[in-house]
């Protein structure tokens, strides 16, 4: 059944989907590829539009594909699709150039985070709306971290205490992350970074294993999984 958006809500998703997926290995663009029978992009978009206050998603698909992702997005929600473009900067602007008038909080969502729970999204929106310009899904740092030479030699250890490894759903208020994509000048990995050039604060709210990105095989492999324990 296809997911109905929220009319009322103030709350736009863009979902970069454009990549390649040249570190899961040889196949089609990554947010198509399959995870239990279905697009990553697929279970990714109906996660978002599970989510209360979303009024409106934007998928940047590949160039070649986005008659194709649309066919394929029809069933699940009401989705507008854009071309991508050739770094994820540029993905998500093109998707942030779709939102209509409207919603005030803009949140940018990985594909490749694809078992995103929707609480999660709603809990990103939610810090926006209370105030935060700009807002982050973390994790604690598990692993300890060496820096090391280029020739992979340790020159010493970080504290991780004070390191968080970052997700998406990244939550803004619209006008800044507006802002900080028209004076983006070199491409970054992620749109807090945009906007933490800028000054403005960027606060972190706690995130999900759920929301891992999918990027090597074995995340696919453990999507699977998690997928059984939690559909
Ligand atoms: N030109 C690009 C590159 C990436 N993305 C999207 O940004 C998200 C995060 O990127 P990543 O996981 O690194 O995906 P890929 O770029 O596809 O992976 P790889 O670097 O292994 O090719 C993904 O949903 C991906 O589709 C995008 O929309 N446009
Ligand atoms: C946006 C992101 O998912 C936050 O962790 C990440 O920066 C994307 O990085 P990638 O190198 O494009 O996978």
């Amino acid at each position: 059944m296809t997911a109905q958006l929220n009319p009322c809500g103030d709350v736009a998703v863009l979902v970069p989907a454009a990549g390649a997926g040249i570190r899961l290995g040889p196949g089609a663009p990554k947010a198509l590829r399959p995870l239990a029978g279905e697009p990553l992009l697929v279970h990714a978009v109906r996660r978002i539009a599970a989510a209360g206050s979303v009024h409106t998603i934007v998928v940047a698909a590949p160039a070649a594909d986005v008659a194709a992702v649309a066919q394929l997005l029809a069933p699940v929600a009401p989705v507008t699709v854009v071309p991508g473009g050739a770094q994820r900067q540029d993905s998500v602007a093109a998707a942030l150039a779709a939102v209509p008038d409207g919603p005030e909080i803009v949140l940018v969502h990985d594909a490749a985070r694809a078992l995103v729970p929707a609480d999660l999204v709603e809990s990103v929106a939610a810090a926006v709306r209370s105030g935060h310009d700009a807002v982050i899904p973390v994790l604690p740092v598990v692993d300890t971290i060496k820096e090391v030479s280029a020739d992979e030699v340790v020159q010493g250890t970080v504290d991780r205490s004070v390191l968080r490894a970052v997700q998406t759903p990244q939550g803004f208020r619209r006008a800044v992350l507006a802002a900080a994509h028209a004076a983006a000048v070199d491409p970054l990995t992620d749109d807090a970074g945009l906007v933490e050039k800028r000054g403005v604060p960027v606060v972190c709210v706690p995130g999900s294993e759920y929301a891992m990105k999918i990027t090597r095989p074995f995340d696919l492999a453990l999507a699977e999984q998690l997928l059984t324990v939690r559909p």
